[in-house]
């Protein structure tokens, strides 16, 4: 497997190595010493999430506070436009966001660490979307930053206006938020 900065360095892009046969593929999607050897990270995942959303559904920019998450992302049916964002005052890139294509054909995947917001928008039919987490879902830290903040001006691949939950209708802008120190 291969780890690559993204324009925000601890954002990282995972490409894992595939092996294609007759038969189809084969990867280790998750392999702990590797990927520590090749990130300098040791995480600790404890809870594993599996969704499934249609075209055009948008979820987040979710995080939480207190019991902040790191989150191992990636797709395995579909495609979509996957975007971190940093919430850490005191970091250079506090602010900033990046966003990439992860899809089950590029079998990509988001390193997205604590003290950062994640969202993702769906660009196929459906997509299915699994991810690792460092810390336990713990709703009374759950926060959600609205997805179209003007201050954050993410630039979403939007076809139309995106399917959004009530919940994350009701996110908060970004100068309104609980952040990280
Ligand atoms: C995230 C989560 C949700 N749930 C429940 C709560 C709720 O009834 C239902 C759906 O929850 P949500 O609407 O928050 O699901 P969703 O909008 O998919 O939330 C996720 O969005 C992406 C962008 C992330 O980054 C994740 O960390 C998580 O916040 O599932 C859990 O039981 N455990 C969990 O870990």
């Amino acid at each position: 497997m291969k780890a690559k900065p993204t324009k925000l360095p601890e954002v990282l892009l995972i490409e894992p190595r595939v092996f294609g046969d007759k038969r189809g593929f084969f990867f280790e999607s998750y392999n702990k010493i590797a990927f520590a050897a090749a990130t300098d990270i040791q995480a600790e995942f404890v809870q594993d999430n599996h969704s499934c959303s249609a075209r055009h559904v948008l979820r987040g920019l979710h995080y939480q506070i207190r019991q902040p998450q790191g989150k191992l992302v990636r797709v395995v049916a579909g495609e979509v436009f996957d975007v971190a964002v940093d919430l850490r005052r005191s970091s250079s890139s506090f602010g900033h966001w990046v966003g990439c294509h992860l899809s089950a054909e590029n079998k990509h995947q988001l390193w997205v660490p604590e003290g950062f917001a994640h969202g993702f928008l769906v660009l196929s039919e459906y997509a299915e979307f699994l991810y690792k987490t460092t810390d336990y879902y713990a709703p009374e830290y759950e926060r959600c930053i609205r997805w179209d903040d003007p201050e954050l001006a993410i630039d979403w691949p939007l076809e139309k206006a995106p399917l959004v939950s009530t919940k994350d209708q009701a996110g908060v802008a970004f100068k309104e938020a609980e952040l990280f120190p």
